[in-house]
């Protein structure tokens, strides 16, 4: 399988995963390099969560072979993959919702020795990027809004200086003005050299955002390359078909506006 970039940060080959006997992901491959943006695109319940699940140590691959930044994580514990670099925003944005914004970027740093100026940089660039969460800094995140919170999901994460940043499903629920300034954060953390692995619903602006795409059926890649290739070919309109040969909405990408 062609994978982007020669010495990809992270590399995921043959990954077979589920939950109990119920398999989800069937030999799955996939790869991510640093300062690129790989989509993973499908259908509800093509297994794409579970396949992020599965790379941050949630779930554990029942075969298959995980490289990350040059070690084997495949079965590791999950703090061990975070203190690798590998962060996951899941889908919902699990924040401390009665603890202040500062007090939940804070919290993104559980366990990890910094320097004051190590802490204050980080923070920086954090309020670089959304300048709304040193505005709100004091105020509850159960307050914010979905977008807000999204961002501060993120923010959480980059307390850590991920390598690699997944995040399932970042504009779920949020207006399409939000949604602009969550998938411009994203561009910037490319900018900085992260590599991301973006789950979304909005395919065509996840696809226009990545480097990368893989489409994902039935726990299966069905097709993979340059996102511009696969925005105009044939397996993104296969993957978002019906069971019966009808499209499921109106196109891909419409949920979350
Ligand atoms: N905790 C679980 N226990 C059992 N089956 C699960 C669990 N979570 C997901 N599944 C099943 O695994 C399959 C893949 O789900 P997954 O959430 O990975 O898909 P997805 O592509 O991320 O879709 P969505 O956008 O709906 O989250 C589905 O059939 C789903 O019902």
């Amino acid at each position: 399988m062609t994978t982007p970039g020669a010495q990809p940060l992270l590399s995921a080959r043959n990954i077979y995963a589920g939950y109990g006997h119920v398999r989800v992901l069937e030999n799955v491959s996939v790869a991510a390099a640093a300062g690129h943006i790989v989509a993973l695109v499908g259908r509800n319940g093509a297994g794409k969560s579970t396949l992020l699940r599965t790379l941050s140590g949630l779930n554990r691959p029942t075969a298959g072979e995980i490289v990350f930044d040059g070690r084997s994580i495949a079965g590791a514990r999950t703090h061990a993959i975070v203190e690798a670099g590998l962060l996951h925003v899941a889908e919902g944005r699990r924040l401390f919702r009665r603890q202040s914004v500062a007090d939940n970027i804070e919290l993104g740093r559980y366990g990890l020795r910094l320097s004051v100026e190590q802490r204050r940089q980080r923070l920086d660039r954090i309020h670089e990027l959304f300048p709304v969460l040193r505005e709100k800094q004091d105020l509850i995140a159960g307050g914010l809004s979905g977008g807000q919170q999204q961002m501060l999901a993120i923010a959480q994460a980059m307390m850590r200086e991920p390598k690699l940043l997944m995040l399932d499903e970042p504009s779920l629920g949020l207006a399409p003005v939000l949604v602009d300034q969550v998938l411009d954060a994203i561009l910037s953390l490319r900018a900085q050299g992260v590599a991301i692995l973006l789950v979304e619903q909005m395919v065509e602006r996840a696809l226009e955002i990545a480097d990368y795409a893989y489409v994902l059926q039935n726990g299966r890649v069905i097709a993979s390359g340059p996102a511009h290739e696969i925005a105009s070919g044939d397996a993104l309109h296969k993957a978002f078909m019906g069971e019966h040969g009808a499209p499921v909405g109106a196109e891909p990408g419409v949920r979350g506006s």
